[in-house]
């Protein structure tokens, strides 16, 4: 009774950290240079859709239905699996970074970042020209069903209806889990909980920060985050149901620390579920 009652008031103060969450300070942050400098072969956001997009091309994908947990106000993430599978689900636990996501689905203007640098990098990893990107940005629009609430500490993260019975076909999911857990159980569990949205067999394409305590999700906004290694996260997957397929590590180098957090590193997971 003691331990659950523990790991309630520890997911409700994480919980409580996330009132204060301002998407348009997080982009400004993150995905921003020098950390999204599409110049640079080593800044950090390259290298992650570089990893996403080999992972959704290597011809192992199979099925319809992609569900990005934790979207948070990011759309990057689907930037590859939006040409692999034909549905995609946006989810995120805040209404704010939902709106966000909205506003650039309905191209209705006001977003808080503009993509485009994004799509053209991804046109150029897919060989096609930089100018495809109204193309890919018309194919997201088009492939993305649905921006649904979601919270991973609930055994059953979604409504009841969001998925078909037999679960997604892909999963991705880009720094939510350590984000939002108070510790590495919490966070363990979490993995088990999304792994219920996929079906057997289903691939989990997770990206994480490596070595973090903390972030700041706006001004004066910080936000705990459980530090994890490359270990910790190996054996959470395997504790929650995954093989392994592929683990890449970006150690973060000087000037891609720019002080809106303490990460050391990244880590790139493709698993496969059991
Ligand atoms: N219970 C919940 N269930 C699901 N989602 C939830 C829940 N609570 C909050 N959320 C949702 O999850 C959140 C996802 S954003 C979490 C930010 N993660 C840390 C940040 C990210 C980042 C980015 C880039 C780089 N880099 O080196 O380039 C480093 C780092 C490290 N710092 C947010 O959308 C919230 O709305």
């Amino acid at each position: 009774m003691m331990e659950e009652k523990g790991r309630e008031n520890g997911v409700a103060a994480m919980k409580a950290c996330y009132r204060r969450f301002d998407p348009a300070a997080y982009l400004q942050y993150n995905y921003t240079p020098p950390r999204a400098d599409f110049t640079r072969k080593d800044s950090i956001v390259p290298w992650k859709l570089a990893c996403l997009h080999r992972a959704f091309t290597e011809g192992d994908m199979s099925g319809e239905l992609l569900v990005d947990i934790g979207s948070g106000p990011t759309l990057y993430q689907v930037m590859s699996g939006c040409e692999v599978f034909s549905k995609v689900l946006l989810t995120d636990f805040l209404e704010v970074n939902r709106q966000e996501l909205r506003r650039w689905l309905q191209d209705e203007g006001q977003c808080s970042l503009d993509w485009t640098p994004y799509l053209q990098h991804v046109c150029k990893l897919e060989g096609r020209r930089p100018s495809a990107w109204t193309e890919k940005a018309a194919k997201l629009r088009q492939v993305v069903a649905d921006i649904l609430p979601i919270d991973v500490h609930c055994s059953q993260p979604l409504a009841p209806d969001a998925l078909p019975s037999a679960g997604a076909d892909c999963l991705v999911s880009c720094f939510c889990l350590e984000s939002v857990s108070p510790d590495l159980a919490a966070f363990t569990r979490a993995l088990g909980h999304i792994g219920k949205l996929l079906r057997p067999g289903g691939h989990l394409m997770l990206i994480g920060a490596l070595g973090e305590s903390y972030y700041l999700a706006g001004p004066g906004v910080k936000i705990p985050v459980v530090p994890l290694n490359e270990a910790q996260v190996c054996t959470s997957l395997k504790e929650s149901g995954y093989t392994l397929i592929r683990l890449e590590v970006y150690t973060l180098t000087q000037d891609m620390r720019v002080g809106v957090d303490d990460v050391t590193g990244v880590f790139f997971v493709k698993a496969k579920k059991d």
